[in-house]
């Protein structure tokens, strides 16, 4: 009931044209009615006169009433079509919006295709039940009762006949609403599952064709296909009782009301007007029923949907807006603070009382094994969530105060994960500083070594890079990234393994670039390999979500602990690099 009630709210987001829709239906259906009369009008001056100069008149108005209904039938056409388009983008916009407050964290507990399939086809699905049912529940709710009074004023008995097959509706509701509920719901689970399938299936392509896995996966992606087919045909079967048993309940509804009006007219209780009036009416009263009937049918997909769309929007974001800005000129110190930090759902906090202080414009390197809570210390670092306990400081000035622009405008990350949109360069460069002119596109590119291979491209900076920049070399697209974040100028900098996936030249023009990027700012390094920690100021080792050893590279290595052991696994990365052995 909730779930209607907040369906029915949408229709508010497009009044004036769910309203037209309302008035041009009842008006048409008025239409009908005096088409009704004047034929019947006709048909008592032709049977009692018989004076065809006498029909002039009536046959004018039953034409004038014929060509009225059809033009407020295309009104209400169009009204519909532009409720449904109205409802649907100011939701789309909401659920956009949304998606994007609740930022990283949310999406990253969600699969992608579940979000996007509800955001694309579940909106889509609102088309017939928000943009055509609701409007027309609102003439299904005036006119048969209205057109009932009318009957029964002429012919209480005929009139009472047709009200009672039109109570089928009352009484089919609550049975087609828990027939079809649940399955509407088990269809449409099983069709965002299949899409996000479809999707991971498409994004990890080369994965599955690499471990000759695209056939396996196949046969999940047709088991799920099997799945949205079963509930489909399931749903089909149960609306179709549905919808069979209200039509035959219509069907005999008018057919009885025609036999009572017949005998009645027989028995001279009629006059032939008024019998061929109430036959129109009968009609026209069940008219609007069984549209309804049809947009339930087409729209209940939309009710299934609906319940996934209101539970984005009703999802709270993890973090909140502060109220503070802070105007950073140069690089500021940024403290963590006993910082501690358990993932929705984790039995185990990934990060553990972690305390460090990186100076400003220093480098602090991030090392420990893998899953030793890294990332997720960058990640509290942008504020994708807030520590469960303690604090992180820039300035001295807790995260949670800060408005989300105003802390995300303070970091900027080139790590190996470099996203990058469908779009040309220029377009993806912007993204940092939408503003920035084409010279500083170009300064921020030479800076990061980029300039060079981005005027070999076809197009230069006009060059689409295709999804995830899936035409660029892994090294190409990274250098992007740090002509990006120098644009963004912000003054904390996390860099995450960020020359992990090139080869050794490109790794040293890329290793160039961040020094640059580097300069002036306050720099957080996760490393797995050891030597891309090498010339940090500190190192902060984590092993299980806690800090077990920090300090100057040389320092740790030097004495027996956990740095020490790290490197030994490594082979002796570091020694070999010469720069911390020195
Ligand atoms: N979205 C998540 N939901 C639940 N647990 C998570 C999530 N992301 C990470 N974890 C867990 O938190 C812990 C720390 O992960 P984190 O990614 O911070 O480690 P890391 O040191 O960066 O690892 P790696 O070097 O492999 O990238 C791990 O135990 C991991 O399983």
């Amino acid at each position: 009931m909730m779930l209607q009630r907040r369906l029915l709210g949408l229709v508010r987001l497009a009044p004036l044209a769910a309203g037209t829709a309302v008035l041009a239906s009842l008006a048409a259906i008025g239409c009908a009615v005096g088409q009704a009369v004047a034929v019947a009008d006709v048909l008592r001056r032709l049977l009692t006169d018989g004076g065809v100069e006498d029909i002039h008149a009536p046959v004018l108005w039953a034409v004038a009433a014929g060509l009225a209904r059809a033009a407020l039938l295309w009104l209400r056409d169009i009204a519909f079509a532009y409720t449904a388009a109205r409802v649907k983008t100011r939701m789309r916009d909401q659920l956009y919006g949304k998606v994007v407050a609740l930022g990283p964290g949310w999406t990253a507990q969600r699969r992608a295709g579940d979000v996007q399939t509800t955001l694309a086809d579940g909106v889509e699905s609102l088309q017939a039940y928000v943009g055509y049912y609701l409007p027309q529940a609102a003439v299904a709710l005036v006119a048969p009762a209205a057109l009932v009074g009318v009957m029964i004023w002429i012919d209480p008995v005929v009139g009472l006949t047709v009200a009672v097959a039109a109570a089928v509706v009352p009484i089919a509701r609550p049975l087609w609403r828990r027939l079809l509920g649940d399955r509407g719901t088990a269809f449409w689970r099983a069709y965002a599952a299949f899409g996000a399938r479809v999707l991971e299936a498409l994004q990890g392509m080369s994965t599955l064709k690499l471990h000759n896995a695209a056939d396996r996966y196949e046969q999940t992606v047709r088991a799920e296909a099997e799945q949205v087919r079963h509930a489909a045909v399931g749903n089909l079967k149960a609306s179709m009782g549905v919808y069979t048993l209200v039509t035959v309940a219509f069907g005999v509804g008018t057919a009885l009301a025609v036999a009572v009006a017949a005998l009645r007219f027989s028995y001279g209780a009629l006059e032939l007007a008024a019998l061929l009036i109430v036959l129109v009416l009968a009609a026209e009263c069940f008219r609007p029923l069984l549209e309804l009937q049809n947009y339930w049918h087409q729209g209940f997909h939309g009710i299934a949907a609906a319940s996934g769309m209101f539970a984005i929007l009703d999802a709270e974001p993890r973090v909140r807006d502060g109220h503070r800005t802070l105007p950073v000129t140069q690089a500021p110190e940024v403290v963590f603070d006993q910082v501690s930090y358990a993932y929705p759902g984790a039995a185990e906090p990934a990060v553990r009382e972690v305390s460090v202080t990186v100076a400003a414009g220093s480098t602090v390197g991030l090392v420990g094994r893998s899953g030793s809570g890294k990332t997720t210390l960058t990640s509290l670092l942008q504020r994708f969530d807030d520590p469960t306990s303690g604090a992180i400081r820039v300035d001295g000035v807790d995260l949670r105060e800060l408005t989300l622009a105003s802390a995300r405008g303070l970091v900027s990350v080139v790590s190996q994960d470099v996203y990058l949109f469908h779009g040309s360069i220029a377009d993806n460069l912007r993204l940092a500083r939408p503003a920035a002119s084409d010279d500083e596109l170009v300064s921020a590119a030479r800076d990061a070594h980029a300039h060079e291979f981005i005027t070999e491209l076809p197009a230069g900076y006009q060059t689409t890079v295709g999804e995830r920049g899936a035409r660029l070399s892994g090294g190409q697209r990274q250098r992007v990234a740090i002509a990006r974040a120098l644009l963004a100028d912000a003054p904390i900098l996390i860099l995450d393994e960020a020359t992990a996936s090139v080869d050794a030249a490109a790794e040293a023009l890329i290793q160039q670039a961040l020094d640059r990027l580097r300069v002036g700012r306050t720099t957080i390094v996760i490393a797995h390999r050891l030597s891309t920690v090498a010339g940090a100021d500190q190192l902060v080792v984590l092993q299980r979500g806690r800090v077990v050893e920090q300090g100057p590279p040389a320092e740790l290595l030097a004495r027996p602990g956990a740095f020490a052991e790290l490197a030994a696994a490594q082979h002796g990365e570091l020694t070999h690099s010469g720069e911390v052995a020195r």
